[in-house]
């Protein structure tokens, strides 16, 4: 089963505008320091944090409890000029259990409610026997001989998000989801999504966007320690150690 926690800032879209636009530098420093934060606290958990769309942030929270989420969200409000609500959900794929965190801060009011104010939903936790969590790091081929060196940055921009497009709706499709982290690097969340799948899953994106895909695949208890052997599938990849655009690496006792 995997965790996950859907963060959302309180009544954001009127809070930027009142009492009049904010300065756009202001809004981006506060958004990356919140993402910065954020990652640092569900870290120290051995959570992982996906920025997503910034004002909502996706987490993998396996190992996570009520008063976990809890003593964030009270260290958000010391620290900061907005508040968050957090839902959460846990299911055998990381699709179905964003659906829930998803249904459980919807529950708690609008995102734009002036009455909803931290909102900490959770549908279930994961127990620690059932945890397991499936981490895809996808890397485009290349990407710097290809793109990087020989484009223009903003024509490199527009194929990795193209990229990232498809892959967030192949992965949709089976049961998973996909964010971009940086560069030419993509993290999928992908709980019971085989080798075989998702192989074919990337080979269509590769058809699509006429890039070439790998991913390591890393399989644990903790999102953290999951994304840690997805990085060395990746890396292994690269070494030649296998003659494949996937490898999996599963640390579960
Ligand atoms: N977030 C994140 N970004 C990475 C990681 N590794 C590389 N990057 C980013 O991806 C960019 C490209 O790095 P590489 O993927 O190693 O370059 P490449 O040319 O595609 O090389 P190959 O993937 O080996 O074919 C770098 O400039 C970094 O910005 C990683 O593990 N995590």
């Amino acid at each position: 089963m995997i965790q996950i926690t859907l963060i959302q800032i309180d009544n954001y879209g009127p809070w930027t505008v009142t009492p009049g636009p904010r300065a756009e530098p202001d809004l981006q420093t506060l958004q990356s320091r919140l993402y910065g934060d954020l990652e640092r606290e569900f870290g120290a958990h051995g959570g992982i944090v996906f920025f997503n769309r910034f004002d909502n942030l996706i987490a993998i929270s396996n190992g996570m409890d009520y008063d976990d989420h809890k003593l964030i969200q009270d260290s958000i409000r010391n620290r900061y000029p907005i508040t968050i609500s957090m839902g959460v959900g846990s299911a055998d794929t990381a699709y179905e259990a964003q659906k829930i965190a998803t249904e459980m801060i919807q529950k708690g009011g609008g995102a734009q409610s002036a009455s909803r104010c931290e909102v900490l939903n959770i549908d279930s936790l994961v127990d620690d026997d059932d945890s397991y969590v499936q981490i895809a790091h996808i890397d485009i081929d290349d990407v710097t001989g290809l793109l990087t060196d020989v484009e223009t940055a903003f024509d490199t921009s527009i194929k990795v998000y193209e990229v990232l497009n498809a892959l967030m709706v192949e992965l949709s499709q089976i049961g998973g989801l996909c964010f971009f982290i940086g560069g030419d690097n993509y993290m999928a969340p992908s709980n019971n999504i085989s080798d075989d799948i998702l192989r074919d899953a990337l080979e269509r994106v590769d058809t699509k966007t006429g890039v070439r895909l790998k991913a390591g695949i890393g399989r644990s208890k903790t999102p953290a320690k999951a994304a840690d052997m997805a990085d060395i599938g990746l890396e292994d990849i690269r070494a030649g150690k296998v003659d494949d655009t996937v490898i999996i690496y599963d640390d579960r006792k």
